[in-house]
């Protein structure tokens, strides 16, 4: 089995103030997770506000450099410190989805402006006919084409279909890796669907692995393979989604799992999180702990 990707015990701290006022947080400590070049899939990065997540996905784009740890793609360490056409090779390969089409396109910019520049830039097309069949290409495998989106500016879209242009863009350098940090929170709930299909679809159809980042556990469990759950920058818990989800076994999974509000308790106006469970979870934040492995194949923190 060749690896597509591989973090290995990666750690990023970051340090704030001065030197009287000395700050620093450790947003990610020894998390290490791989995917396999041979099976697409969809891996998910769970937990709360601050656990780490973009961060770690911030490492992974090669945005932000390790404190400690390693992370390899294709068996090439993710660095800054490399050629011109290396670190364009490496971001034709992994590409971002970010959490709000919005902010990824220049109002003042055509939508398919960005998508030739993203078809010149990657795969250096100039003819305008190459270029075209680029840009549609990508476009139909999120349901639009370019016919529908020439000319278009992004407040001229609904942000459903602007989020798709942003993965069709991401989709021009036929990369085997996207990376979706939150990719349908800013979406109106009744568009989410189509978006979290769309990106099954990629995996389905086209190939395409998703590094998929969410606080949502009910879209997590719809089309994750694999996920990991985040708490206070260190993995909790990782494994088989299902597996995961179905029977959570560290607490702060099953408080995760439990705080999704059901609609029979919010027919008896009450959350299902008792507090035992809020305190369990809260007592184990900052302590070590190590990952082992149980007989189903996830692994857990045990302290
Ligand atoms: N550039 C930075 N400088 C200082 N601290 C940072 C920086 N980026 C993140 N942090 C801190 O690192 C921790 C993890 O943040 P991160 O954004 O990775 O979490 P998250 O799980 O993605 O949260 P959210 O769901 O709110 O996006 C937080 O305590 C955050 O304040």
């Amino acid at each position: 089995m060749s690896t597509l990707l591989d973090v290995r015990d990666v750690s990023k701290r970051f340090t704030m103030g001065g030197l009287l006022s000395h700050r620093s947080v450790a947003a990610v400590q020894e998390a290490s997770l791989s995917l396999s070049a041979e099976t697409p899939e969809i891996f998910t990065i769970i937990g709360e506000s601050g656990s780490g997540k973009t961060t770690l996905a911030r490492m992974i784009l090669g945005l932000e450099t390790p404190t400690s740890g390693e992370i390899s793609f294709r068996g090439k360490t993710v660095s800054h410190r490399v050629s011109r056409a290396e670190r364009l090779d490496f971001m034709a390969n992994v590409q971002p989805v970010f959490q709000n089409p919005f902010e990824a396109f220049n109002p003042l910019k055509r939508i398919d402006r960005y998508l030739e520049a993203t078809a010149a830039r990657f795969l250096k097309l100039t003819q305008r006919d190459e270029l075209d069949g680029a840009m549609d290409g990508a476009l139909q495998k999120v349901g639009l084409s370019l016919a529908e989106v020439r000319g278009r500016y992004p407040h001229e879209l609904s942000g459903g279909q602007l989020q798709r242009a942003a993965i069709a863009r991401a989709l021009i350098p036929n990369p085997p890796l996207l990376v979706a940090d939150e990719p349908v929170s800013m979406v109106d709930a009744s568009l989410r669907m189509s978006i979290v299909n769309l990106l099954k679809s990629l995996r389905d159809d086209f190939g395409v692995s998703v590094i998929y980042i969410t606080h949502d556990l009910a879209t997590a469990y719809y089309i994750s393979n694999r996920l990991i759950i985040m708490q206070r920058g260190r993995i909790v818990e990782m494994g088989d989604a299902r597996t995961v989800l179905d029977n959570p076994e560290h607490p702060y999974s099953r408080l995760l799992k439990a705080s999704v509000l059901s609609t029979e308790d919010a027919g008896d106006g009450k959350l299902a999180t008792d507090p035992g469970m809020v305190a369990l979870a809260g007592d184990l934040v900052g302590r070590a702990g190590r990952l082992v492995e149980r007989g189903d194949g996830r692994m857990v923190r045990v302290y």
